[in-house]
């Protein structure tokens, strides 16, 4: 049977790229690191690569070392200040160092051809919300995806719909995120997602942001 499986031929997969957020820590649920290393073989099966924020640490570790060990290529985007390999360990692959964690998230998000988040922290958390704003705005129209990996995302899932309800997001905004408990129906879900949300910004813009993001910086060095 395990034979039979290795030997079917990939599935075809709209992205090339996928941009993977998770946690520095590995988490207490060991069904979290088992999500992070089948999160990594569904994008192998599916001859998809990898960007990630690099390193070898807690789930951010796993995804990217499934994705390697399956022959896929890993890039790993690290801010300067995180090189060190006593923080953030050893990366797998190709790494790209940058100038910053914003810097980190634009190259990231200009990298992929769609997000998911996996179980994580503060930065996981912030990684997300911020793709998912972007997408509202109509910055970009890839699909973000959310591995609900034991109901762990459940209460941000609720907040999310008290916050329509509230009035403060739109019921068409609510659709970005597509949610699942498995990374195969994940996987599955995106393929089929097309964006409903009518965004208010271009990509025009967005990439005038990004040039306009890097010259304020290099004059503030100054
Ligand atoms: C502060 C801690 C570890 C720092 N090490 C990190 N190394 C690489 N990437 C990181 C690190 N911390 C945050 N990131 C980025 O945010 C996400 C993980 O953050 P979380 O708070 O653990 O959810 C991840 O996607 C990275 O891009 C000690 O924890």
């Amino acid at each position: 049977m395990e034979n039979q499986q290795q030997h079917q031929p990939p599935k075809k997969s709209r992205f090339r790229r996928v941009c993977v957020f998770c946690g520095s820590s590995p988490g207490k649920n060991p069904n979290y690191q088992h999500a992070a290393i089948q999160l990594g073989k569904q994008l192998v099966e599916r001859n998809i690569d990898l960007v990630y924020g690099g390193g070898s640490i807690g789930l951010m570790g796993l995804v990217s070392q499934a994705v390697h060990d399956g022959g896929r290529h890993v890039l790993g985007v690290i801010p300067k200040t995180l090189m060190p390999r006593e923080i953030t360990g050893e990366t797998v692959g190709e790494v790209k160092a940058v100038s910053g964690m914003h810097q980190r998230k634009a190259e990231m998000a200009r990298q992929a051809d769609a997000f998911i988040a996996l179980p994580g922290g503060y930065g996981t958390l912030e990684e997300l919300l911020e793709v998912i704003t972007w997408a509202q705005l109509g910055i970009h129209d890839k699909p973000v995806g959310l591995l609900n990996v034991d109901g762990y995302y459940n209460s941000l899932l609720s907040f999310i719909d008290k916050a329509v309800d509230e009035g403060f997001i739109a019921p068409a905004a609510r659709h970005i995120i597509v949610s699942a408990h498995t990374a195969q129906e994940l996987m599955c879900l995106l393929e089929d997602y097309e964006a409903e949300h009518s965004g208010v910004a271009s990509k025009l813009s967005w990439e005038m942001e990004q040039q306009l993001g890097y010259t304020v910086k290099s004059e503030i060095s100054r």
